[in-house]
């Protein structure tokens, strides 16, 4: 039925319709017939049959309840007749492309009133855009892989291409030159990284942790030591066809033996006896897009020490899928290199000086994850407030008790700290050579990785106490933060284990001690 011949019906005719044969309720305005499907209810027949319900508004009873989508979804609003007369739908969720209203939702650059001494009016824009691809375009793919475990679409990954949204995920620099960046939005030369950071964060506010990763998540941390070290060839080969979405790139070094112990790790990589190829043997784990990656940026033990060399998917290579906390949809792979040939050429900087090119890659892949995560913990922000409004204790709404607000008190503290900090940091990367940045942020952005990851656990624990037992349940109410508590601690690995990027930034502040000062 087409929403031209619902009707218009007044309250007290619905009221009639209060038996177990012929059932209507109101919701929000709209008039729904439930007598065939209060059979299939997921919630029982005797929830729609109190007295309270049938026949009645059950609005607020429906709310508590479900989630606004339950009622978009095709074979419920078949239910709909019609509409009270003289009244309109008024609720909402989120709204294609458009901000939210509810607090905190949306960092202060964003929300209504507030002001930003890093954005601008372009940069406002430019998050209006993309907001709209993602709601419109890459959303309802997230929910689907997220829910069958199969990668990111192509033809979500070629609608990217068309923006060169993949290689804006690089950030600023020469591989955005010539291209068209949403659709002239902004120039090659103007991208900045607060560009970046926009399309980051709109990208985790899908809440859906694995496709976001499986959504070319090892391009992002895999390509960077190609375009900063690979030979120009090798640039000229590889790099368009990655950021046309073509072919796929990750980034494996960690191993069954050793993670963030970059020195420990066992696979090698030793020349052939004419020296024109490196033939690599060992193995790789949680390698993020291996299972479907063409290209592989790998760390070897090599003679001279540690080296990173560029391999392709052929003989000799074989993945395999990893199950984790997250679906499979990010393509976690266990990689076994087994006397596989690679040409020298593919060598990625200095032979022996893989820890420098794993180093200065990690800068750009921590702020990432901060982005990622200062979104990440907003949403569930939103959630909680939604939820404590919605839902009624003891006749009145969740929030009116203390040890609620104080809860969700802290997760805006540290949603807020996080991000502001975040904001700071990407001003000054605006601001400073690559060289700068490695020397005065690696310790800033290591220490924000490990506290955002920190607080985005926090809010996760808090969240699940907000949302009871729907807080660990995978459908209804509480979807979005069962699906946060149980993705989030691998936040909280990848990059760094928290505690050693804590320990790291105060290294690097240790090293920046003036000899001089004393107490
Ligand atoms: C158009 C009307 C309705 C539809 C289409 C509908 C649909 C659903 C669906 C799909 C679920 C599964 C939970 C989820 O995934 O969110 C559910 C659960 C439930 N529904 Fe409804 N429902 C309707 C009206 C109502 C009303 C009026 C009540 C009365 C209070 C009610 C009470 C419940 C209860 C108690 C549950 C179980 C909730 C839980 O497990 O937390 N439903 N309903």
């Amino acid at each position: 039925m087409t929403s031209k011949q619902l009707r218009q019906i007044r309250r007290d005719e619905v009221g009639k319709h209060n038996t177990p044969d012929d059932l209507w309720v109101i919701i929000d305005s709209a008039v729904y017939d439930l007598s065939r499907f209060k059979a299939m209810h997921p919630g029982g027949l005797s929830v729609l049959l109190d007295p309270e319900v049938a026949g009645k508004d059950a609005t607020e009873a429906f709310y508590s309840l479900h989630r606004h989508e339950v009622l978009q979804k095709p074979q419920y609003l078949r239910l709909r007749v019609g509409f009270i007369e003289g009244e309109k739908p008024r609720i909402h969720n989120r709204i294609d492309g458009e901000l939210s209203k509810v607090p905190y939702a949306e960092p202060t650059w964003l929300a209504e009133g507030y002001h930003s001494p890093y954005f601008t009016d372009g940069h406002r824009k430019f998050q209006k855009a993309v907001r709209l691809f993602f709601d419109t375009v890459v959303s309802e793919d997230a929910l689907e892989r997220e829910a069958d475990g199969k990668r990111p679409s192509q033809s979500v990954i070629d609608k990217m291409t068309e923006l060169n949204m993949h290689a804006m995920r690089m950030g600023p620099g020469k591989h955005l030159q010539g291209r068209v960046l949403m659709n002239g939005l902004v120039t090659p030369e103007t991208f900045d990284y607060f560009h970046e950071l926009i399309i980051t964060q709109e990208f985790a506010r899908s809440s859906m942790r694995g496709y976001g990763d499986g959504l070319l998540g090892g391009k992002v941390i895999g390509l960077p030591p190609v375009l900063n070290f690979g030979s120009e060839e090798l640039k000229a080969r590889v790099v368009p066809e990655v950021l046309e979405g073509k072919k796929f790139i990750c980034l494996a070094i960690s191993e069954a033996h050793a993670g963030s112990d970059v020195m420990g790790l066992q696979t090698t990589a030793v020349k052939s006896e004419d020296g024109k190829e490196w033939i690599i043997n060992g193995g790789k784990k949680w390698i993020t897009n291996g299972t479907f990656a063409d290209y592989f940026t790998v760390g070897c033990k090599t003679e001279d020490g540690f080296t990173v060399i560029l391999v392709e998917r052929g003989p000799g290579v074989e993945t395999k899928q990893i199950k984790t906390s997250y679906s499979t949809t990010a393509g976690t792979a266990y990689i076994t290199f087994d006397n596989v040939r690679v040409p020298v050429e593919n060598t990625l900087g200095e032979e022996g000086g893989g820890i420098f090119v794993i180093l200065s890659n990690f800068n750009h892949e921590r702020w990432v994850m901060c982005c990622a995560s200062a979104r990440s913990q907003r949403s569930i922000i939103e959630e909680c407030l939604k939820w404590t409004t919605q839902r009624k204790v003891f006749g009145k709404p969740l929030h009116s008790q203390a040890v609620i607000r104080a809860k969700i008190a802290g997760m805006i503290s540290r949603a807020e700290s996080v991000q502001n900090w975040l904001e700071n940091i990407t001003y000054q990367m605006c601001n400073m050579s690559y060289k700068q940045q490695a020397g005065k942020l690696a310790g800033q952005i290591a220490l924000l990785k490990s506290y955002s990851t920190g607080c985005g656990q926090d809010t996760a624990r808090d969240a699940v106490q907000v949302f009871g037992g729907r807080g660990i349940t995978q459908t209804g109410m509480g979807k979005f933060i069962e699906h946060y508590h149980r993705t989030i601690p691998f936040d909280a690995l990848l990059g760094g284990a928290e505690d050693v990027l804590a320990d790291l930034g105060v290294r690097q502040a240790l090293r920046a001690m003036p000899k001089d000062a004393r107490l």
